[in-house]
């Protein structure tokens, strides 16, 4: 029997020991390093005695950037380690136990570059026929290469941080207007968390040396700007206002049950783009606005893995450095209840969503609040957790 007394801190729970994610708590002694244990936050610093003396300075860390510089040897014996405290009997000296509904998280690690795909098929094809009518929904290049741009990491937030509603320009009936983004809309996406050595053309096999964990990702997207601005160069002031992130990051670790193939594109790929081991996962995601469900997006159906993203970010020569984040892209499965933004969900707003309360949405309004979470399969039937990502939407 574990110290731990808390039924969320079981197999069958997402949060069991099977899964062990890191976040940083605010604290009245400054920032500190924690660990998720079903629904309790363990901080380490007051462990620090427990580990070695190449792994203690990075669980006394007010962060996690030392942990993802440290690479992948420190990160398995990090978390070997910490399994051996959590399933002991009597607990560590100086071990508190923090209930999750009376800590204060914050962003964990410093984010570095911050890149955001385009992976899901039906996703592609959704927007590109409401974007784009009279053209094919999906482009050539789009089964070859993972398509994506730069996104702005100064905006990415912690979960539970308000998003204030983007000003800026939209078409208009006579030239375009400014003001309030009247679509502004979400996006589920899975993020990626990057750690290891700086390093540039990274392999599909070596790329889990260069991804330490995972999050959930809601791409906040303001339809209306985006549709106006985004031809030919992509997406700008549409999606760099916020993106949220999971407090707590979920080591990759913790997905080896959970690892699938990729959907065959129909066609070779180029070599660089060749897995030698499967890194899609079987992720099943849910969107809940208001308290609704309204979606439950599969990744595993994503056309490109996070190897093969990693791999292609950098086959330029680009390096990738700890604390970098890449979000999948938007997550949507082939029936309507799996789409991963309110876009596709309410086809453009011209199929109003109906929330339990009787209250119908197309795209958000101020005060709504969105909570995005997702479950893998763990180890012995386990089921792994990411933590959730909530955003609620204020006027501005
Ligand atoms: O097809 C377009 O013009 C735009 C698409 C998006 O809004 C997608 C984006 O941010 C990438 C993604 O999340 O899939
Ligand atoms: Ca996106
Ligand atoms: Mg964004």
């Amino acid at each position: 029997m574990s110290w731990i007394d808390d039924p969320a801190f079981s197999p069958d729970e997402p949060f069991g020991p099977q899964t062990l994610p890191y976040g940083v708590l605010d604290t009245p002694d400054g920032p500190v390093v924690a660990v998720r244990v079903g629904d309790h936050a363990l901080p380490l610093r007051a462990l620090a005695g427990e580990f070695s003396a190449e792994l203690a300075p990075l669980v006394a860390a007010g962060s996690l950037d030392p942990l993802l510089a440290a690479g992948r040897p420190a990160w398995s014996a990090l978390r070997a380690r910490l399994r051996e405290l959590v399933s002991q009997s009597a607990a560590p000296p100086g071990a508190e136990l923090l209930a999750l509904s009376a800590v204060t998280t914050r962003l964990p690690f410093t984010v570095g570059d911050y890149v955001d795909f385009y992976s899901s098929r039906h996703h592609a094809e959704n927007v590109g026929r409401m974007f784009r009518p009279d053209a094919e929904p999906l482009l050539p290049n789009w089964t070859h290469l993972p398509v994506g741009y730069h996104g702005r990491s100064g905006t990415v937030v912690v979960s539970g941080t308000d998003v204030v509603r983007p000003h800026g320009q939209r078409r208009g009936e006579h030239g375009p207007v400014f003001g309030p983004s009247t679509r502004l809309d979400i996006e589920a996406e899975v993020g990626f968390v990057c750690g290891g050595p700086v390093a540039g053309r990274v392999s599909t096999s070596s790329a889990p040396d260069h991804v330490f964990g995972v999050v959930v990702l809601n791409d906040w997207s303001a339809r209306d700007i985006q549709a106006w601005e985004y031809v030919p160069l992509g997406p700008f002031l549409g999606k760099s206002f916020a993106t949220s992130i999971s407090a707590w990051v979920t080591p990759l670790e913790a997905f080896a049950a959970a690892r699938v193939e990729v959907p065959d594109p129909g066609h070779p790929r180029l070599d660089y783009l060749v897995e030698d081991q499967h890194w899609g996962l079987d992720l099943t995601m849910e969107v809940r606005w208001n308290g609704t469900t309204v979606s439950r997006p599969p990744f595993a159906g994503m056309a490109f893995s996070c190897a093969q993203q990693l791999a292609h970010m950098t086959v330029n020569g680009a390096t990738v450095r700890p604390g970098d984040l890449f979000g999948s892209g938007t997550v949507s499965g082939p029936e309507k209840r799996q789409r991963g933004s309110f876009l596709e969900l309410s086809w453009g707003g011209a199929e109003p969503v109906v929330l339990d309360d009787g209250s119908t949405r197309t795209f958000l309004e101020d005060g709504d609040t969105v909570v995005i979470t997702a479950t893998a399969p763990g180890p012995d039937g386990s089921v792994v957790g990411l933590s959730e990502v909530v955003g609620t939407v204020v006027g501005g």
